[in-house]
């Protein structure tokens, strides 16, 4: 690679986000629908967002989760992180497992939100970067 590129590829902002994979005991996962006007518009989404400044992932998690869809977080454990480049931007993505929650959610900034059997998910609904989660969503035996 050129100094140049590198350059380039170098200068990429790097943004965290953490998103919750919400499962209830049926073994379906709760998804909401990317708004209009945002990136990846009408996408399947996990819920979650930014990370802030002077926040952690899991509390960022915990603010979005609040703030989006309306529940409170009783317990996450980390399913997977990576780094994932788009063209303009690396996003840096936590995913966390959530069984235990307060709240029935729901789209709570107006987008549609849903439940979907985790064996249901379909890797082309979602932005590129969910595809590698989705897959081991996918190659997860159920009880
Ligand atoms: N929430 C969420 N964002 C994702 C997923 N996959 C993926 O590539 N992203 C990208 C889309 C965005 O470029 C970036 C940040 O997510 P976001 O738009 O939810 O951030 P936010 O809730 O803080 O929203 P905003 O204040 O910027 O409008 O992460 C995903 O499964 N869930
Ligand atoms: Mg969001």
């Amino acid at each position: 690679m050129t100094a140049l590129t590198q350059k380039a590829v170098s200068k990429k902002p790097l943004i965290k986000v953490a998103v919750g994979i919400i499962r209830n005991e049926f073994q379906q996962i709760f998804l909401t629908r990317r708004l209009e006007g945002k990136d990846f518009a009408q996408s399947w989404e996990f819920p979650g967002g930014k990370v802030e400044a002077n926040e952690s992932p899991e509390q960022a998690l915990r603010r979005e989760l609040e703030e989006e869809i309306g529940i409170m977080v009783i317990k996450a454990e980390l399913y997977e992180r990576f780094q994932f480049e788009y063209p303009k931007k690396v996003i840096e993505l936590s995913f966390y497992l959530i069984e235990e929650w307060l709240n029935q959610p729901f789209g709570r900034e107006g987008q549609d939100g849903f439940w979907i059997e985790q064996h249901a998910l379909d890797s082309g609904q979602f932005p590129p970067a969910n595809k590698k989660i989705i897959e081991r969503l996918l190659s997860e035996k159920l009880d």
